[in-house]
């Protein structure tokens, strides 16, 4: 698939670049370009962005639609299995590769960003790290191709921010585990294939009782909420999981008993690049558009680029998306790099997702009248931004892992 990827950008001499020269190639980018396969793999993400979601993302928001068709297409480019070796049918790249990735797919469609943001980080993460060699065939390969997508069911009803006190609950009953209990707001429900699902199996033991399971689905005794209404990414699907004595067998346990609250919390250092990358594709997507419309609108008799106001909100908006992009592509090679990145994954995700949001409301601003209506995408890049600073841990809790991180840092 990595090839594949490659062979879209071109040229002999990628098409003769292989996955091993890709995963050194990154570590020389530390102040200048992107090395050259990165920057062939974006513009491949960019041009299937273009022809394949730029056209149709207004209508997919606007209809609540699942870009089903779409999401085929980038399994067999690989899109939906990045850093998974090709052992596993996926692409064998590295997680900068995948940020550069989700940037651009974002840019085009964020819904679309965040269902492959999920498959990737969320769902096919904690198998690929935690998962038995058997887990990995079963429950990874299928969901490389873009045929079956996967979810990952963390938060609930009573519960988001404070994730360790889960009540959903799992016994053991035989050979089987039984789970009871509902998980809230899961991207992909309704139209995912397996979930990988939290729940305690051990309550007096508090976050330190929860474990992680692999739950097909459907399965009996697993039933979906109503798709959220929401106010962006709306053509990806979220939902409520409601387990009533949802019986899956042993083996189904992901990683130890009790390991639960670790898996989660580093499948999330991951994931949060994801978001971060996510959060950059909406910016650049608004800010290509304010910059569009300042060229061309007029007033007063010549475009409004020209002014003095409308350059210095220009300025701003580049200036947040380059310095976000930087952080997330540091946090990305830390990844790559064996290195710890949970408080750089916090500051990209916390930096990109302000910068989301604050970029695409000036981008209103520059359009004027016309951000404000769907005929431009700017509302739209509006409304996606607001999530970024939401899930996979609100603005407020990067804030808290940054802090402890530094603290422990100062106090060594
Ligand atoms: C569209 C969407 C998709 C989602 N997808 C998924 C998914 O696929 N899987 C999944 O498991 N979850 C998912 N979530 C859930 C998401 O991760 C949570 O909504 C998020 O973590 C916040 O939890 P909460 O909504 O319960 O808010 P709360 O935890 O109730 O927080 C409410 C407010 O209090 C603040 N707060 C809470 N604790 C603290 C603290 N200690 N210090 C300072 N401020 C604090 C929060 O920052 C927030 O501002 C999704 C949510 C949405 C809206």
């Amino acid at each position: 698939m990595a090839a594949t990827l490659l062979a879209r950008g071109g040229g002999a001499a990628a098409r003769a670049l292989t996955f091993g020269c890709l995963r050194q190639l990154h570590t020389v980018y530390q102040t200048v370009e992107l090395p050259e396969t990165h920057q062939m793999l974006r513009q491949t993400c960019r041009d299937f962005a273009e022809k394949e979601l730029v056209p149709i993302a207004a209508q997919l928001d606007k209809e609540h639609r699942f870009p089903a068709e779409q999401v085929k297409k980038m399994g067999a480019l690989g899109l939906l299995a990045m850093d998974v070796p090709e052992e596993y049918k996926g692409a064998g790249l590295d997680y900068l590769a995948y940020s550069i990735a989700v940037e651009e797919i974002s840019r085009g469609c964020a819904s679309t960003g965040v269902v492959m943001s999920v498959n990737n980080s969320l769902y096919l993460g904690p198998i690929l790290k935690f998962g038995s060699e058997e887990q990995k065939h079963q429950w990874i390969a299928p969901f490389t191709s873009g045929d079956k997508i996967g979810c990952f069911a963390l938060s609930e009803p009573g519960n988001g921010s404070d994730a360790g006190a889960a009540s959903t609950v799992a016994r053991l009953d035989g050979n089987e585990w039984v789970l009871n209990g509902t998980k809230a707001w899961i991207t992909n429900a309704w139209d995912a294939s397996a979930v990988v699902v939290f729940a305690t199996t051990d309550k007096s033991q508090k976050h330190k009782g929860i474990s992680a399971f692999l739950v097909p689905m459907p399965t009996p005794g697993l039933s979906l909420g109503k798709k959220e209404d929401k106010l962006g990414i709306r053509a990806s699907s979220t939902a409520n999981l409601i387990f009533e004595d949802c019986r899956i067998p042993k083996a189904n346990l992901l990683g130890q008993q009790g390991m639960g609250f670790k898996i989660a919390m580093q499948t999330l250092d991951s994931g949060r690049i994801g978001i971060a990358s996510q959060a950059l594709g909406i910016a650049q997507g608004a800010l290509d558009c304010a910059v569009d419309y300042a060229e061309k609108r007029l007033a007063f008799g010549s475009p409004i680029s020209k002014l003095q106001a409308i350059q210095f909100k220009l300025a701003d908006m580049a200036l947040a998306l380059e310095g976000a992009r930087l952080l997330t592509w540091r946090a990305a090679m830390l990844k790559d790099n064996g290195k710890p990145y949970t408080k750089e994954a916090a500051m990209a995700k916390l930096a990109a997702s302000e910068a989301a949001t604050a970029i695409s409301h000036q981008a209103i601003q520059i359009l004027g009248g016309m951000g404000y209506v769907t005929e431009m995408p700017a509302e739209r890049h509006y409304r996606d931004a607001r999530i970024t600073e939401i899930y996979e841990g609100t603005s407020e809790i990067q804030r808290l892992v940054i802090a402890g991180q530094l603290l422990k840092e100062y106090r060594g």
